[in-house]
């Protein structure tokens, strides 16, 4: 049978002059602390054993630690790679030209493309395999892994210190605001470090604790509701709704998130709303700020040498937001004075409120994160639930199986829904994590190594830039049994399937940079699929698969031209 621990067990170096002739001392601590095995290197136990699927060397501590993990592998073969790893020279990838590195594939390669970037690195891994060496000018010696036991490696081991790439233009927009309005300290999205960790340390537990975005739930589900009276409106005459649907999606997720991010109802779910209305100037705005985004973050950065015409509308529309965002502080402002004058005990804060009265943040900290969940929080949660909504479109019996569930536990359509009933359906977040392990939002999560550590059984120095590839790793039979196919059961706690490696499918990340919006996507997306499925059954008629655009985030690019068939 096989061993399982919860807890991390560790190796200790008995002498450290020579790590490959070390004599390492082996102990092994099982979840509820007893030892399992103790012993030299030369003695590991050669059967499978469940959980040591990642070794990290610290080299603070010069010890190895085998933390819990859950898929099989032997500890002999894990430590032997562990113990006497290749260096970094050895890891392949394509032969790099002085000064310049391999910066020209970008511009070369046959599957490079600024519209599926996932193509271009599954190709890449394809090439060269599991791990590959990579070096881009300007940038440090990236490597790229495909292996979840270096996902698990590179998370643990950055956990302190988590830096990633990416934003550096919205960054610059922030830096360069006429008005000095950020002081050089641009928010979660873009900072590092100490400062990124100053506003990350007092937004965790606002934005992440359950009770507070329960909070929220029924003016989420109040503009859910609206939602579905809108697609009865969208599907009239053609029984079935238009093909830009999901930028009904979009607008359906800026109403959600404002009512976090702005406190306020914005009304983009109106019916007979004209092109020159508030809420309609906003979804456009707010769709013009994420794809200029886009554009001047992925390919060439021209913007760092001229003002770009992405980085211009970039600016612009973030300027609009800003504006909107300082409007919103204002008039939480007074309510807190109100709060504060009327003493009233029983008066709940605002997730605004709450973090406009934290110590240590000032205005200009708020109004970052408040861009930021606008920016990161309404393309993300509607394209993740128009994949979800096609995978249960095309898997009529798993949306059967979603349907019956949700009428026994939620019952009545027209009574409110509360988060007990959302905890109740464990199948909500089964459909929903598997749908994001098929269609990973984020193809691929990076971080600069703080410390020297191995993966795949090279040793990979600190400064390196390391890329997961999320997307090729959740779709890996080895770790995800008949991995093509949309099987949410999966995910149920007895594991039908077998035990399953957890780090290799983490479409909002790990540690303490995980996603920050993460409960509050994952509210909205469950109302909706109440809501929707307790009034309709979703089809979709055509037959041809799903095309997708990669960019920033995944998006679907088949028109979503399903039909609301009401239920009987
Ligand atoms: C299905 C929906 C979503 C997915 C799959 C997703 C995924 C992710 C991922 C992978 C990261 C990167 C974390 C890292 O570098 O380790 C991230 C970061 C972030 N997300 Fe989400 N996200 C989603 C929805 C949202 C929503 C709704 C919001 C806000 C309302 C949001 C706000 C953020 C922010 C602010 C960060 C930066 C956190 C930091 O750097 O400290 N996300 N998200």
């Amino acid at each position: 049978m096989a061993l399982r621990f919860k807890n991390c067990s560790m190796l200790t170096p008995k002498t450290t002059c020579q790590p490959q002739r070390a004599q390492y001392f082996i102990r092994l601590i099982s979840g509820n602390g007893h030892s399992i095995f103790n012993g030299t290197a030369g003695k590991f136990p050669t059967q499978q054993v469940a959980l040591p699927s990642c070794a990290l060397p610290l080299t603070v501590k010069n010890s190895l630690i085998f933390s819990a993990s859950g898929c099989h592998r032997s500890i002999h073969e894990v430590a032997t790679k562990t113990l006497n790893p290749k260096n970094f020279s050895d890891i392949p990838g394509p032969k790099p030209l002085p000064l310049i590195g391999n910066t020209l594939l970008f511009f070369t390669h046959k599957d490079f493309d600024l519209n599926n970037v996932q193509k271009f690195w599954e190709s890449i891994t394809r090439e060269y395999g599991g791990i590959v060496k990579l070096k881009v000018f300007g940038a440090p010696t990236m490597v790229v892994t495909t292996s979840p036991d270096d996902v698990e490696i590179l998370y643990k081991s950055t956990m302190e210190d988590p830096r990633r790439i990416g934003f550096e233009c919205l960054k610059a927009v922030r830096d360069h605001n006429k008005d000095n309005f950020f002081n050089k300290k641009t928010g979660l999205l873009t900072e590092h470090g100490e400062e990124w960790w100053r506003v990350r340390s007092r937004v965790q537990a606002p934005l992440l604790r359950p009770r507070s975005v329960a909070m929220y739930l029924p003016a989420v589900d109040g503009a859910t509701k609206k939602f579905m009276n809108r697609i009865d409106l969208l599907q009239e005459g053609t029984g079935q709704v238009p093909p830009d649907f999901l930028h009904e999606l979009h607008k359906w997720a800026l109403e959600c998130v404002g009512l976090i991010a702005l406190n306020r109802e914005l009304g983009c779910l109106d019916p007979g709303l004209r092109q020159d209305s508030f809420p309609m100037q906003l979804v456009a705005s707010a769709n013009a700020f994420f794809n200029a985004a886009t554009e001047a973050e992925i390919g060439f950065p021209a913007w760092m040498f001229y003002r770009t015409k992405p980085y211009v509308r970039l600016e612009t529309h973030h300027d609009a937001f800003l504006a909107l965002a300082i409007e919103a502080i204002k008039e939480a402002e007074d309510r807190l004075q109100e709060v504060t004058s009327s003493q009233d005990p029983h008066r709940r804060l605002s997730i605004m409120e709450t973090l406009l009265s934290t110590d240590g943040l000032n205005r200009s900290d708020v109004a970052t994160i408040i861009l930021d969940l606008l920016l990161a929080g309404i393309e993300t949660t509607a394209n993740a639930l128009g994949f979800t909504l096609y995978l249960l479109a095309r898997h009529p019996q798993e949306q059967r199986r979603l349907q019956e569930t949700v009428d026994s536990v939620v019952g009545d359509a027209s009574a409110p829904l509360t988060p007990q009933h959302l905890a109740a359906i464990p199948g909500l977040g089964h459909v929903l994590r598997e749908t994001l392990r098929l269609y990973p939002l984020v193809f691929g999560s990076s971080r600069i190594l703080c410390s020297d550590v191995v993966m795949s059984g090279y040793r990979v120095p600190a400064g390196t830039l390391v890329l997961s590839l999320q997307s090729v790793i959740s779709q890996q039979e080895e770790f995800f049994p008949e991995a093509k196919k949309f099987l949410p059961q999966r995910w149920d706690r007895d594991r039908p399937f077998g035990p399953m490696h957890p780090f290799a499918s983490l479409p909002f990340s790990h540690g303490t940079r995980m996603c920050v919006g993460r409960r509050i996507a994952e509210q909205q997306i469950f109302t909706f699929l109440v809501r929707v499925l307790q009034k309709y059954t979703v089809r979709f008629e055509h037959q041809e698969e799903m095309r997708v655009k990669s960019q920033f985030t995944l998006k679907p690019e088949t028109p979503l031209t399903f039909t609301f068939a009401p239920r009987a």
